[in-house]
């Protein structure tokens, strides 16, 4: 990884700082394998408005021209070579994303109590079977969408024990929550900006929700539409319990919020479920995607990538959040089923595209083009510096021997102090997201025992720096 850092600027290599580089428009890809654009219309659309000029970029003719790639799919298929890359070059994915966008890798190799176990051979779905005779299972498509309920016995074995075809065999999720007699599922968007330090962030304005089309029938699963988000679903915006409040201005969240409090439930509930699912299911699987990352050797190494994604819920009958999936660069396609999304799509897309820094206003820049005079007064040391009783007194103004000085800025590496920058960057222009790793606020961080538990010293110490700055910026508290 490269070690220094001029936080915002360029390396004079790529964009010296002329007059007319400082003028020159952002280029951005939109790269796809097939012709379904509509999927990116709402990403294109945010990302012309940045100021950002597209350019094709083909699989067959891959080129470096660019200074954002959004793509779908993920990079094995981009093949791009990254240690060519320049230092502000960002992509939408993050190395070792697919395991947890991988369905059979999330529900086989997890260990959360959000995840319904998963199955990838026959022993052990009959030694789950053997314990649970009530079970019921669903057989899932690993690469492509299909759901439906089956015994052992429909699974295809091959004599080795392993799935016939390209399917892995999950627990059934009994006893769903019903809204007037519907199923649903409850998707969140989620946004990486950081594998190390991880920052993690989800869009908590709304929920998107999907009702499947035909009510449920715990006695009869012979039809998917009544238990499965088919091609056929209902979303939200037009099912009738929530179109009737939405219709006057609000979002999909609020007529679920009302329903849950006319019971007498407190709809927190929902959202913290949420947050510790998610923040939980990415710590688990972070030290594996940074090693994905190293292994890349990118040329400016894990400041290239980050990642949208989202994560699909359902709720059971006692208000129980079970994870269903979590999808790579959702898919934001707004016509003709999801009408009313549009704005919402937009909005995700321009929230997240601010936290991470490529929707600033200085002459059509990304965070990435910043010249050092730039830089300077956009972000500096005062910003970040905290702990001033301790950096300015012995023993950490004559040596950084002791950690107690690792949080001064004469004893930081300047990629750390990078790190930090950004974490600033990020944590000023938030705007409708909402930090899930670290916790979200001081108290939660301070006593979350088990986010302390196996942190990296990376990790550790920027959350040591987030109570630091809580100290003395109370909008980190
Ligand atoms: N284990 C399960 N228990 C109960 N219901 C499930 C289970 N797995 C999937 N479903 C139902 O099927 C729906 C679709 O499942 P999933 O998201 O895993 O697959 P998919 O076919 O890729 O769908 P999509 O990409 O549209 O989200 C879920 O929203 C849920 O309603």
């Amino acid at each position: 990884m490269q070690e220094s850092h001029d936080f915002l600027s360029t390396s004079n290599q790529s964009f010296p700082n002329t007059e007319e580089n400082s003028r020159k428009q952002p280029k951005f890809c939109l790269f796809k394998i097939d012709n379904n654009t509509r999927r990116f219309e709402s990403i294109r659309h945010v990302i012309e408005k940045l100021g950002y000029q597209e350019v094709p970029l083909h699989p067959h003719d891959l080129h470096y021209d660019w200074d954002f790639i959004w793509s779908f799919p993920g990079l094995p298929r981009l093949k791009l070579n990254y240690s060519n890359l320049k230092d502000h070059q960002k992509i939408n994915h993050i190395p070792g994303i697919s395991f947890i966008i991988q369905k059979s890798n999330l529900a086989t190799n997890t260990d959360s109590k959000y995840v319904p176990k998963g199955f990838e051979n026959e022993l052990s779905m009959q030694r789950y079977a053997k314990e649970h005779p009530d079970a019921k299972f669903v057989r899932k498509n690993k690469a492509n969408r299909g759901v439906s309920i089956v015994t052992i016995k429909e699974m295809n074995f091959t004599s080795s024990g392993k799935y016939f075809d390209d399917s892995f065999a999950q627990v059934f999720v009994e006893d769903p929550y019903l809204i007037n007699g519907h199923k649903f599922d409850l998707n969140m968007y989620a946004g990486i900006s950081s594998i190390d330090p991880l920052r993690v962030y989800y869009y908590d304005k709304t929920y998107n929700l999907r009702f499947c089309e035909k009510p449920y029938n715990p006695n009869n699963f012979d039809d998917p539409d009544t238990y499965v988000i088919t091609d056929n679903y209902i979303p939200g915006l037009r099912f009738p319990f929530i179109k009737k409040i939405t219709d006057h201005g609000y979002l999909e969240k609020e007529p679920i919020q009302l329903h849950f409090m006319k019971q007498g439930i407190n709809p927190k509930i929902i959202d913290d479920q949420i947050e510790d699912a998610i923040s939980t299911i990415v710590l688990q699987k972070a030290p594996k995607m940074l090693k994905k990352v190293e292994e890349l050797n990118a040329a400016n190494g894990k400041y290239h990538f980050f990642e949208l994604v989202r994560f699909d819920f359902m709720l059971d009958a006692k208000l129980k959040l079970h994870l269903m999936e979590v999808n790579m660069s959702p898919n934001l396609e707004a016509y003709p089923k999801r009408r009313g999304q549009k704005i919402i799509y937009e909005n995700v897309v321009y929230n997240f595209l601010n936290l991470v820094g490529m929707g600033t206003t200085i002459s059509d820049k990304n965070v990435g083009q910043f010249t050092e005079d730039e830089s300077r007064f956009v972000l500096n040391d005062h910003s970040i510096s905290v702990t001033p009783d301790i950096c300015l007194n012995r023993p950490c103004n004559e040596t950084c021997d002791s950690t107690q000085c690792d949080l001064c800025l004469n004893c930081m590496s300047d990629s750390f102090k990078y790190d930090l920058k950004l974490a600033f960057w990020e944590h000023m222009n938030m705007g409708e997201f909402r930090r899930v790793v670290p916790p979200p606020n001081i108290n939660l961080l301070e006593t979350n025992s088990i986010y302390w538990k196996n942190l990296s010293p990376t990790n550790t110490l920027y959350a040591k720096w987030l109570i630091e700055m809580c100290k003395k910026n109370s909008r980190f508290c």
